[in-house]
């Protein structure tokens, strides 16, 4: 688990974090949403360590990383697997060289079983006959998944991934969600994903921080998000009518799925 804890951060005299306190918790896909400009990116990378936080604490598995050094943050900085917006790749290398990179700087294993270890993870990401090909001559989708397979290489504790769906068609798009989300419950990663896609947070929420001008103003399920009565969330989510409408419909089977009752029955509502 990973405990934000009243963190604060500003830039000069703008303030970018507002007292943030927040639990990101291990099997699940935790995500950061929130317009431009919300702090969504500094949360994360006062998170990772990028960026000093003002004030405020951040604990790995109990362990508070805001109080140490460069050297013994190491250990943690190795159980941390990140994927960034466009990959991230390096052009020069062909798609297994990408993912043995970790393994080259931090894995004393032999060639062969780093190699193993490699195509394991390639087979995890379902990418076949990538191996010998450089980023260029591959898709976005799949050079998302080679950067996912990278990211879990070293079988990391905690994953941060900043804009899964960047530049993605919206049916690969589902495939990279589920792949992160699957990939988070089997391992029991702790997943922290930055994201402006709505289908993600409809998806594979479950656990959803929306950020507001540097407040945590919400946070819960994307179940919850259907019934959250906060405006400001509301307006962020559901801004065009069509969305409104959607919400409306899969409220409505929700109730019925579940076997809630709501006021149209001429009853209370009811969520049990
Ligand atoms: N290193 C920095 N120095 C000064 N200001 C910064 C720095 N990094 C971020 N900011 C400011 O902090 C605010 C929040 O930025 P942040 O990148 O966290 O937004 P975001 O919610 O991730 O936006 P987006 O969705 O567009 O990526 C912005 O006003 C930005 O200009």
């Amino acid at each position: 688990m990973i405990e934000v804890i009243n963190i604060r951060k500003s830039f000069g005299d703008k303030t970018i974090l507002q007292d943030v306190s927040v639990n990101m918790e291990p099997g699940k896909t935790n995500l950061i949403i929130g317009a431009s400009g919300s702090g969504k990116t500094v949360l994360m990378k006062c998170m990772v360590g990028l960026i000093e936080v003002d004030s405020g604490k951040i604990k790995y598995d109990g362990q508070d990383f805001t109080a140490m050094d460069d050297k013994e943050k190491k250990p943690i900085r190795q159980e941390i697997g990140m994927l960034f917006q466009g990959s991230a790749l390096f052009d020069s290398m062909t798609v297994e060289q990408n993912i043995m990179f970790p393994l080259d700087m931090f894995s004393k294993e032999k060639y062969k079983v780093r190699m193993k270890r490699v195509q394991e993870c390639l087979d995890r990401v379902n990418l076949k006959d990538a191996n010998k090909k450089f980023p260029a001559e591959i898709s976005g989708g799949m050079k998302k998944r080679v950067g996912i397979a990278r990211a879990i290489v070293l079988n990391p504790k905690y994953l941060f991934v900043d804009e899964p769906n960047s530049g993605l068609d919206p049916q690969t798009s589902l495939v990279i969600d589920k792949l992160i989300k699957d990939i988070t419950v089997e391992y029991n990663i702790t997943t922290v994903v930055n994201t402006h896609d709505m289908n993600t947070v409809m998806e594979s929420g479950d656990h959803i921080i929306y950020m507001h001008q540097g407040l945590k103003q919400w946070e819960g399920s994307n179940e919850d998000i259907i019934f959250a009565d906060d405006q400001k969330l509301n307006d962020f989510i559901f801004a065009s009518e069509f969305f409104q409408d959607i919400k409306e419909m899969r409220k409505t089977e929700m109730f019925r799925d579940k076997g809630w009752r709501t006021k149209k029955d001429g009853e209370n509502s009811s969520r049990t």
